[in-house]
Order: C-alpha cells, then structure tokens, then sequence
C-alpha cells in the first residue's frame, strides 16, 4: 500500500477513493479499496490506496483523534509512505473540532508540520480563494451550510474557523503563489513549518491548482482535505513508477432496489422532491420515530413492497423543520434515532434480498454501511462527481452508492440504480 487515507465519514470515504481510483486522465489512478472502519486484517497485497472510512466527523474530539491515530498506525503498518487525513469540502467542523485537534494530532505522530489543509472541490462548485471557502457563488455560511444539523458551518474563513480548532497559529497560502507553482507551494509550505505552524490553509479555485499542489505534497508524509486534493496525488506515484495506472472495471450487482434518505441538505431534498413526482415514496414522521411509533418494520414493509418501482424513504426536512424537532428533542437524540432506523431497515433489507443500496447523507450511511458489515469495497465507475458505485464482495454482493448530502444531480436516485446494475 503506498497511499493511505482517514476519511471522517463514509461518503466522503467514497468521494477519495473515487478520486484516487480515478486520477488524471489518460493516466489512471492506484488500485483502490474502501474500508469500513478500521481492518482487522492485513490489506491484500495489491491494494495501492486504502482508503479508511470513520465516523469521527460528528462525535467526541478525544475519540476522533484515537481512532485516527489507530487507523494511522494500520495504514504505516500497511506500508503506507504517505497519508491523506479527508475531511469535508464545506469544512464541517465545530469551534471545537474535529479537523483541527485531528490534524494535529496526525502531524504530531508523523513529526511534520507546515501541512496543507485544502478543502477545496472545484467538481462539485467548493473553492478557496483568500482563505475563505465558497459554494458556488456564495461564501461558504450564505451557501445553506449554515443550517446544516451537525455542524452548522457560520464563518467562512476557514483561517478563522480552523485557528479556533488548533493549538498554533494557521497558515495561509495564497492563489497567486499557487499559481507559480509546485516550487513556490512547496517553499511556502515549508517556510509555515518553520513558523511553527501545524497547518496551513491553501487557495485552490480550479483542478489545474489541485494538480499542481498535488504535485507540491509529493514528498508530505501527511496532507489534508476534500477528495480534490487527492486530485494529483495518484500522479506522483505513477510517474516515479511506483504504480502502473489502472482504471476501474468493476461490473455492477443487480437485483432488489432501495433508496434512503437521511440528509437535509439542499441537493438531497430537490432529489427527493423530484423523485417523489413519479416513484413510490414515505416521509419519516421525525416525532413519531422519537415516540417509537415510526418503527424499522413500517419501512422495510413499505420498501420491499414497492421492490421494482425505485423506492425511496427519507428523514430529509427543510431547516425550519430541523430545528423544530431538535429544539424538542435534542439534536443528538433525534440524530441517534434516525440513524438507528436507517441502520436496522438497511439490516432488513439485506437480510430481505435488497442488492442495490441508494444511501443519502454521510452520517446516515456512516450508520448504515457499519450495520451491514460489508468487508472492504471496491470502487467501481463515477455516478455523479464524488460518487461512486461501490461493490462488496462474497456471494451476496451488494452494490452501493453513499451519496453526500450536497452532492448529485436533480435525478441522481434513479441514475444511481442504474448505474449500481452495471447499466
Ligand atoms: N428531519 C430531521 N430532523 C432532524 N434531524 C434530521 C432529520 N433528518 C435527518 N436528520 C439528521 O441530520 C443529520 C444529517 O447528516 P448527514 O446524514 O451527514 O447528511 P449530510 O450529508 O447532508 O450532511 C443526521 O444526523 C440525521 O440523523
Ligand atoms: O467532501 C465532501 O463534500 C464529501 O466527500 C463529504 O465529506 C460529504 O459529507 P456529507 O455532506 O456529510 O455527506
């Protein structure tokens, strides 16, 4: 393994490893795999990027760092020379963390310094220019992350933001010097180290940018951010003839379909919007999940009856909605109860037949892709940017996708089941 990765949450694992699978084109990229958690096993011996997905977006900062650091250490045991810590391209985090006590504490046991920390996704609109992040057109808190359930994002200097989060000050690396260069980034990069700084903000608007920091992190033992900068880093390995460049071929599994929604961002909920007009669908009933009288039976009943159709169940509420229902029950507990449902359905389905998974949000796929003990997965080809077809093994395969709560275009449901049969 030449390459390893510690994602915070299982969408954003699928996002990487996409990304790695993919690389340049005309190029290709490593031979990848997903892991869901941390492996107990030893990788099999072809696998050039592993790629490990936790749930360490949202939970406790101490636990966050422990098991990063025990993922650290699998993937150095694995024979990893260099280590991509994945966050979020909108940077969710809290004042409190975890990107920044993560980071550090991955910089810390690598014995580095001077890291780029670069969210940006130019694929999917997340750019970064002057330190401050963007969606599309809008700074990062107008962009609607500021409503998001978790970690709602109310400042979008990232500077700012991840400074709150570290123990020493934050870099910044502007365009213009990454527009002269892999020199200039890397001797930029070098001169924050030597100012004793763990972690440096670096602009990045178009791939060419990422290309070319990718090309900057050749030597880094440790870099971190979205799956764009993971851009130009198969690259590297490729052309010092470490790797051969593959692509992925991957055929798809078919068979019973369905579709989950736990996300409440805005792509997902136009998603469903649109796949309400023509598609079976059930809106989870939030306060009737905390009284217990939404139950996992009602939605396995209701998905595996209307097995054929593209069916769809979801949580996905518009923020006044959210918040609502959080002020009466409290954010953690709704979120735990929605997760356990998903969870428990996607056990039923499986157990039921149901080959072709649609999961919406990274949280809620975090939950239902560890109910299911899948093993490692294969990364098949791309639905929409940052989402692959993903493929377990053994002899009930089951083919995936763990879509981002932002990510997708207007049809993305029925493209992805599609997409999931190999068509
Ligand atoms: N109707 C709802 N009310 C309150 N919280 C919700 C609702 N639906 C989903 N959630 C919670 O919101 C969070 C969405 O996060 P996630 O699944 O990561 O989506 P995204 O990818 O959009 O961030 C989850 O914790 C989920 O349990
Ligand atoms: O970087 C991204 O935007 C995604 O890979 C990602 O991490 C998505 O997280 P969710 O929006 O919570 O699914």
């Amino acid at each position: 393994m030449l390459l390893g990765v510690i994602a915070d949450d299982f969408t954003g694992a699928s996002d990487i490893a996409n990304t790695l699978a993919k690389g340049l084109p005309r190029q290709g990229g490593l031979r990848t795999v997903q892991y869901l958690g941390i492996p107990r096993a030893k990788a099999e011996p072809e696998v050039e990027a592993g790629v490990i997905a936790l749930k360490s977006r949202s939970i406790d900062v101490a636990s966050a760092v422990e098991q990063s650091l025990e993922s650290l250490r699998w993937l150095l045991d694995q024979g990893c020379r260099q280590i991509v810590f994945k966050y979020c391209s909108t940077f969710d985090s809290t004042p409190a963390g975890n990107i920044g006590p993560v980071a550090e504490a991955l910089a810390e046991a690598l014995g580095v310094s001077g890291v780029i920390a670069c969210p940006a996704f130019p694929g999917a609109d997340r750019t970064v220019y002057n330190g401050h992040l963007f969606v599309k057109d809008r700074l990062l808190s107008e962009s609607g992350l500021q409503n998001h359930p978790l970690n709602p994002m109310t400042d979008a200097d990232i500077r700012r933001w991840l400074r709150l989060q570290s123990t020493t000050e934050v870099g910044h690396v502007e365009i213009a010097v990454v527009r002269q260069g892999s020199a200039e980034i890397g001797a930029a990069l070098r001169e924050n180290g030597e100012r004793n700084r763990t972690l440096v903000i670096v602009d990045a608007i178009t791939d060419d940018d990422l290309v070319a920091i990718g090309r900057a992190a050749a030597g880094d033992r440790l870099v971190t951010g979205g799956s764009g900068i993971a851009i130009g880093l198969a690259a590297n390995f490729i052309e010092q003839g470490l790797a051969a460049g593959t692509s992925a071929s991957v055929a798809g599994v078919d068979g019973p379909e369905a579709i989950l929604a736990g996300s409440c961002s805005g792509a997902t909920r136009e998603q469903v919007e649109i796949h309400r007009k023509n598609h079976p669908t059930l809106a989870i009933d939030v306060g009737g999940v905390m009284a217990g009288s939404v139950t996992t039976a009602m939605l396995t009943s209701f998905l595996l009856a209307n097995e054929g159709r593209a069916p769809l169940v979801y949580s996905s509420s518009t923020p006044d909605e959210v918040q609502a229902v959080q002020a009466r029950f409290g954010r953690e507990a709704v979120a735990a109860a929605l997760d356990e449902l998903f969870a428990k359905t996607a056990q039923e389905l499986v157990k039921a037949g149901v080959r072709r998974l649609v999961v919406a949000g990274g949280e809620t796929s975090g939950a239902v892709v560890s109910a299911l003990d899948l093993g490692a997965l294969t990364i098949g080809p791309e639905i929409d940017p940052g989402v692959p077809v993903l493929l377990s093994g053994g002899a009930k395969a089951v083919s995936l996708a763990l879509k981002s709560g932002n990510f997708g275009a207007p049809d993305f449901f029925v493209k992805a089941l599609e997409r999931l049969a190999g068509r």
